[in-house]
């Protein structure tokens, strides 16, 4: 696959890794304004990093950008002259939707809007994926290039700021609850390197058993829950202390923020 990222930032160098990692490119077009934070990515065969968007556009057939709302617009219209037939356009970018790119380039273009994580630089994203009718024809070669680097699924256009918030934020969320555990581990006698090894590894292990068995978390629970036990004496008091409606709520007041900017946008 001859893929490019416009804009190769937080996100973008993510999924360059990502790729890399995975062997999943021919070549692979890095662009950015300033290269000297690309630098670890020089030298690796096929990989090509340049300011230039324009090369990278005609030398790729997949187009991923992830730069910021706020330079989409005026570099689309940039590449515009460029784009063919071969090319399929993967915005990563959020709240900029898809009618507003048919504008700018055209509705004949092959779109996809893809919402991931920076855990694609693990090859463990989890990735939401809608697109505009014509780029239906090509959203299955976009599921084959997320699920290579993570799960990915495809949704309507209407719930991608949802999955904004669950997934791409979502990254950060995790890493909280990730850190308090690890906090309560050390409080509990264990030094801060084996702390994170218990919090991060227990936590791997609570998603696989979902992702394996398909349970609902509540069974799972049910089996850890000695009567008058620790643990169910430990989860009690945390939702007396609101875990579990902070979350939603803390979830429900990104969306909210997002819904905000799309407004502030229009
Ligand atoms: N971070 C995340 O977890 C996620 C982010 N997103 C979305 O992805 C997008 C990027 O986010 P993020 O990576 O965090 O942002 P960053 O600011 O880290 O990255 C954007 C990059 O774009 C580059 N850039 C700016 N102008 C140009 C240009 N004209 N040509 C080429 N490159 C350019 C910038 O580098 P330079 O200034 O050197 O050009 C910068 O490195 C956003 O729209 C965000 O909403 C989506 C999902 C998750
Ligand atoms: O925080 C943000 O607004 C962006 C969108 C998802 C991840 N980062």
């Amino acid at each position: 696959m001859k893929i490019a990222i416009i804009g190769t930032g937080n996100l973008g160098k993510s999924i360059a890794k990502g790729l890399i990692t995975n062997n999943a490119i021919t070549s692979l077009y890095l662009t950015k304004r300033n290269l000297e934070e690309l630098e670890d990515l020089d030298g690796y065969k096929n990989i090509f990093l340049t300011t230039d968007n324009q090369e990278a556009v005609k030398n790729s057939d997949i187009l991923i950008f992830a730069v910021q709302p706020a330079h989409f617009e005026k570099i689309l219209n940039d590449i515009k002259p460029l784009l063919t037939e071969k090319h399929t356009i993967v915005s990563t970018i959020t709240g900029f939707v898809i009618p507003k790119i048919e504008e700018e380039i055209g509705a004949d273009k092959f779109i996809i809007r893809a919402m991931p994580n920076t855990a694609i630089a693990v090859g463990k994203s989890m990735t939401c994926i809608c697109s505009n009718t014509q780029g239906k024809k090509r959203v299955q070669l976009a599921e084959a290039i997320f699920n290579r680097l993570g799960h990915s699924l495809v949704i309507p256009e209407a719930q991608m700021q949802a999955a904004t918030v669950v997934c791409a934020s979502g990254i950060a969320f995790w890493m909280r609850l990730i850190r308090a555990t690890t906090q309560a581990a050390i409080q509990l006698g264990f030094d801060a390197k084996e702390a994170q090894e218990l919090a991060m590894f227990t936590s791997e292990g609570a998603a696989n058993l979902l992702i394996t068995n398909g349970n609902h978390p509540e069974e799972e629970i049910d089996r850890v829950t000695t009567p008058k036990g620790c643990t169910i004496t430990g989860l009690n008091e945390m939702e007396h202390k609101g875990l579990s409606s902070s979350l939603i709520q803390g979830m429900v007041a990104s969306f909210n923020k997002i819904s905000n900017i799309k407004k502030e946008q229009i």
